[in-house]
């Protein structure tokens, strides 16, 4: 150690953080310190001195970390000249702005802004949370009179039911659910919907784990009780889609009944789901059960809604986000069976998840699971004998069989289509064919290649001119929607060929040999039993991997199982 002063640039390589701001260790004592002058080996004195320094130094690296940072040596940077006459010197107050600084600052600023957000996940988690929880309602088993039943599903069964005592004349009717261990994912999930986007889903009310002596526990659930009509059931009306025109435009549109006033209503109820979507994906939430089922009429803002958060997962946290666990309904998911790759191990500790999120979420796309289901809402809304489950089912082995590909399906079936296929290709067909391409860029086989919910409410399918009437600036926004939805997967095999072509030793270029490693495809060679010893050798030591990791995950798993079950309120 030459001095206090030169402590916080050695050790770091030639990069200087300044640390002007701190008062020098010499005020701390009193006295002038010249450790450097010294040429005598520290004493202990020096030694606690020099931890004392160091204390200081590293909180004002931390301190000074987003204000300034050189990059040089450490001379060079500092303009130190002389050290210890600098130290003497009274600290500048000054703050020293530098372009690596601010693009580090920007950099950490976008990270933790950055789907599904880390730093709105933190405040949501610790201040919102629990403001929240002093200043609202509560309620109990008591407080509720059941009335009839609206469903049972998996997990749980759903009341329509009142409130014993109301408090107002705004005091509806509300929604039970009882539900029994998934319910508490669903009060979580609930309970950040109605924080961070409460418009997208049913007004959550309260939730609370109930113990009775008979059925054991079991969690209720209250919402706002948001109309008679799911989309489901809206949509195996012969009148849709004129039967929802009125319930959300508040009037019937002064247009001729035809394709024309058909393609306006659905764009709206799209707009609504992908709406919906949108500020739930932003906020970290993949429904992972959208189907018309689970989607309300809500007849006082005039829009449907989101229900049914059991099957949800909260990435931002890694709540209920199990990667081998299969949650779906084979009409509406998305060829993959998974949201997040199966290489991704289950999710680590919630600070930890929260920190590592934007990531994960980047390397998956989870939201993309969603936008699947929407686009198949989306094509039974334009194509009504797609409506019915088997009509659905039997469309679903059909894209299976053209590899989910929904242009070959098209042609496969177009040519011998019924008049009423054929009505719903001419209704996408309108304004250039916007809607078919917005169409066929939600289902698609690999999420990646679909569109995101925001992506999807920026298409020209929603600007009520249509296709021709694009201004220069839609017309750019479109192209650069295209651009994006490109393979270029096939663009890549493309580029690969043509190096072959040109790939020899003395031109340049990728030799065959080089290119086979860029495909992926394993050289054929004949097998020898050296071959088949390695290959066997590196199978074992895969499966002995993956056992490990199956049995730590299966650990950590029952370890932080429903860990969030600790904030949801019991009944007494
Ligand atoms: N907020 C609400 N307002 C009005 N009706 C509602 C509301 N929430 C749920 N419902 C009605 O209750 C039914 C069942 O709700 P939900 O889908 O949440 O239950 P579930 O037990 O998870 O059913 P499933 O597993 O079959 O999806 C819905 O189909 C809907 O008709």
């Amino acid at each position: 150690m030459a001095s206090i002063g030169t402590s916080t640039a050695v050790g770091l390589g030639g990069v200087k953080l300044h640390s002007f701001n701190s008062k020098p260790i010499s005020s701390f004592l009193g006295k002038k310190l010249n450790l450097a002058a010294s040429k005598k080996s520290p004493t202990s004195k020096s030694k606690s001195l020099v931890v004392f320094a160091s204390g200081v130094e590293i909180s004002n690296i931390v301190n000074d970390i987003f204000v300034g940072v050189g990059v040089g040596l450490p001379c060079t940077v500092m303009e130190c000249g002389d050290m210890i006459y600098r130290s003497t010197l009274p600290r500048s107050n000054a703050i020293t702005l530098t372009v690596p600084g601010v693009i580090l600052a920007l950099g950490t600023l976008s990270y933790l802004w950055a789907t599904p957000g880390v730093a709105p996940g933190f405040f949501d988690m610790f201040v919102l949370a629990f403001v929240e929880r002093v200043f609202r309602p509560t309620y109990k088993k008591d407080d509720l009179v059941l009335g009839k039943k609206l469903g049972e599903g998996s997990f749980g069964v759903v009341y329509k039911a009142q409130l014993a005592k109301k408090s107002s004349s705004k005091d509806g009717d509300v929604v039970v659910k009882k539900a029994t261990e998934y319910g508490a994912v669903e009060i979580w999930m609930n309970e950040r919907v109605r924080r961070a986007c409460a418009n997208s889903c049913a007004d959550f009310i309260y939730g609370f784990l109930e113990t009775s002596p008979k059925r054991g526990p079991e969690y209720w659930l209250i919402w706002k009780f948001e109309g008679e009509s799911t989309l489901a059931d809206l949509l195996q009306s012969k009148e849709f889609p004129y039967n929802v025109e009125a319930m959300i435009l508040g009037e019937v549109q002064d247009l001729p009944k035809g394709l024309e006033r058909e393609n306006r209503i659905i764009q709206t109820v799209m707009r609504q789901l992908l709406f919906a979507l949108d500020s739930l994906h932003s906020t970290g939430i993949v429904h992972r059960d959208i189907k018309p089922q689970n989607i309300i009429f809500s007849e006082d803002s005039r829009t449907f809604k989101i229900i049914d958060l059991g099957a949800a997962t909260d990435l931002r946290v890694g709540i209920n986000y199990i990667p081998k666990e299969f949650l779906l309904d084979p009409r509406y998911a998305a060829p993959e069976q998974y949201i997040m790759s199966t290489q991704t191990p289950s999710a680590p500790s919630a600070p930890v998840a929260t920190a590592l999120s934007p990531v994960l979420w980047q390397l998956n796309l989870p939201d993309r699971f969603d936008i699947y289901s929407v686009g198949l809402i989306f094509l039974q809304m334009a194509f009504p004998s797609l409506r019915s489950d088997s009509a659905l089912i039997q469309f679903n082995r059909q894209l299976k069989r053209c590899d989910y590909d929904l242009i070959a399906w098209r042609k496969s079936v177009e040519p011998r289509a019924s008049p009423e296929l054929r009505r719903g290709f001419e209704l996408l067909d309108l304004d250039g064919g916007i809607g078919w391409e917005l169409l066929t860029s939600t289902v698609r086989y690999r999420a990646r290649q679909r569109t995101s919910a925001k992506a999807a409410l920026a298409h020209p399918y929603f600007d009520k001119e249509g296709l021709l009437a694009l201004s220069f600036m839609q017309s750019l926004r479109l192209q650069l929607f295209r651009a994006t939805q490109q393979d270029y997967s096939e663009a890549a095999k493309w580029i690969i060929q043509l190096m072959a072509k040109s790939g020899t030793q003395r031109d340049g270029g990728f030799t065959e040999a080089q290119l086979q490693e860029f495909r992926e495809i394993e050289p054929k060679k004949k097998s020898s039993a050296q071959r088949n010893a390695l290959a066997s050798a590196l199978r074992a030591q895969r499966k002995i991997i993956r056992t490990i990791n199956e049995s730590v995950d299966e650990l950590n798993r029952s370890r932080k199982s429903l860990w969030w079950r600790r904030w949801i309120p019991r009944e007494e």
